[in-house]
């Protein structure tokens, strides 16, 4: 297309290529400063430096004044910003449409690069404040999906805000007093959290109440069981997947759960299950605070506070080179015991109400009591399970009868004995045939026999319940001693609370 310019008088442009670049950023970027809506310049920590005269306009519906706008993450005031992404991918977005509480904007981002070509921040424009007016089609359908992904968004953080404070904590003895003193304090500080118990001591309901109680509370809480992912796949898991890498379901790329936890806090539950390779990875990631998904080679800039958990004997493991020592002094910075409710039985009867009020809750059925006798019962088992083991027994003894109050026999038919033994209760078999005839000494009656695959599965209950009581409900040891490997393990554990249901 030919177009006609004025005859250039006076100054001509300059010979060299250099000079002519130069001429041609500045040139725009004055154009862009004069035209554009607003402008703002974020570091490469995604903190505003800068805004233009322009863009103070949209402080008020933004809720922020100036003086708490620059200096603030891009990301935490400016709702559906894309800036962070631009700087931590380093590609620029050349024309988008930005929808937040201030309206829909046209806008523009760019990396803002020094002369090596290291990314320094990024430069952020609105190009137009109403470009519904002439965009009216495009807009429309662009503000449907924006209030849909907002939604989802949303469903997502209820999901993900923290389900315990420290008061869900329950316990008035010294010993479950100081671990809730030390939540507290710990909660305070943005430093690594290792938690060290048996199973089923409160781990993970602890990991959320210090979470809760700390600054990141507002962000997210991301929780994983490194024992239930096989290793192949934990990789991955953490630090997510670039786009391309891979064909099938991770095409599109994914997000590791360092990022989802970004400016909250990750949750390493069963951490002394972690393979080795990945520990010395893992603590790269906590150097530096950044992570590299697979099949990318750009790091992605991370804010995540740790709290591990673990009820293996991490010393013993460095010792014996299953785990790195490393990796072990990062990790316990702050260590917490959580006590074995062995150690703590002046509990039980406070833990008895709260886990009798929820399980009530949950259930929809009315709160039952226990009897003095009852709580006496409860106040002599080992509970190698812990609390968990605790709840599940009153979860039972619950479902099984109508009474309002639980007696000393509702629990010894659960096969709990007075002198803190079990009795094994053998599985109920609600559908079993009446006897068909009379059985002959040595050989079994044809009411003995089940379906085969029925029988399979009792017998594979039965053995995975023997592999937890053995090892105290260590899933790890449990999956060993059944030459399964954890994951299957974790998948079967359903089957059990199944078994649990029917037979009460
Ligand atoms: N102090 C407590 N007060 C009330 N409930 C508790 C307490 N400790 C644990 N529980 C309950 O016991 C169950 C097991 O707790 P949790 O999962 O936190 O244990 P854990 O130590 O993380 O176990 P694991 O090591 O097996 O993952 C949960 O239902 C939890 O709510």
């Amino acid at each position: 297309m030919a177009v006609s310019h004025p005859e250039p008088r006076g100054e001509h442009l300059p010979a060299d290529a250099d000079s002519v670049l130069k001429l041609a950023a500045q040139s725009m970027f004055d154009q862009f400063a004069h035209t554009a809506m607003g402008m703002m310049v974020v570091d490469r920590d995604h903190r505003i430096v800068w805004i233009s005269d322009g863009y103070k306009r949209f402080l008020p519906a933004l809720g922020h004044e100036e003086s708490d706008f620059v200096g603030r993450r891009v990301e935490e005031v400016v709702p559906n910003t894309l800036m962070a992404q631009v700087i931590d991918s380093g590609q620029p977005i050349l024309v988008d449409l930005l929808t937040n509480q201030a309206g829909t904007f046209l806008v523009s981002r760019l990396p803002l690069r020094n002369e090596q070509g290291e990314i320094l921040g990024a430069l952020g424009m609105v190009l137009l404040d109403h470009p519904e007016t002439t965009m009216q089609p495009l807009i429309a359908k662009f503000s449907r999906l924006q209030r849909e992904l907002d939604d989802a968004r949303q469903q997502l953080a209820a999901q993900r805000r923290p389900k315990y404070t420290v008061a869900s904590f329950i316990g008035a003895g010294p010993a479950a007093m100081e671990v809730k003193r030390q939540a507290r304090r710990v909660a305070q500080t943005d430093s690594t959290v290792l938690l060290l118990g048996e199973t089923g001591t409160g781990k993970e309901l602890l990991a959320h109440a210090i979470h809760a109680a700390s600054s990141r509370a507002a962000r997210p809480f991301v929780g994983v069981n490194i024992a239930a992912i096989p290793d192949t796949l934990l990789e991955a898991e953490f630090f997510g997947v670039a786009a391309g890498a891979y064909t099938g379901a991770d095409r599109k790329g994914r997000d590791g759960k360092f990022k989802l936890a970004d400016g909250g806090t990750l949750f390493l539950d069963e951490i002394g299950d972690m393979p080795l390779a990945l520990q010395a990875k893992l603590l790269r990631v906590l150097q530096e605070q950044e992570v590299e998904p697979l099949g990318s080679n750009q790091v992605q800039r991370v804010d995540v506070r740790i709290i591990a958990a673990t009820s293996r004997d991490l010393p013993a493991m460095v010792a014996a080179g299953g785990f790195r020592a490393d990796l072990y002094y990062r990790l316990n910075v702050l260590p917490i015991r959580l006590p074995a409710l062995r150690e703590r039985l002046g509990d039980i009867e406070a833990l008895v109400e709260a886990l009798s009020d929820d399980i009530a809750r949950r259930s929809g059925t009315p709160p039952k009591s226990l009897s003095a006798d009852a709580l006496d019962l409860l106040a002599v088992q080992a509970w190698p399970g812990n609390i968990r083991e605790l709840r599940n027994v009153l979860e039972q003894a619950t479902l099984m009868t109508d009474d309002l109050q639980l007696t000393s026999t509702h629990f010894t038919g659960l096969g709990l004995q007075a002198g803190g033994a079990r009795r094994a209760v053998p599985a109920a078999e609600p559908n079993a045939p009446a006897a068909l005839e009379a059985p002959k000494p040595g050989v079994p009656s044809q009411a003995d026999i089940k379906p085969l695959p029925q029988a399979i599965a009792e017998l594979e209950i039965q053995s995975i319940r023997n592999a937890l009581a053995a090892t105290g409900g260590n899933k790890l040891q449990a999956s060993r001693l059944l030459g399964i490997s954890r994951a299957t393990l974790y998948e079967k554990l359903p089957m059990l609370a199944k078994a649990d249901a029917a037979a009460s």
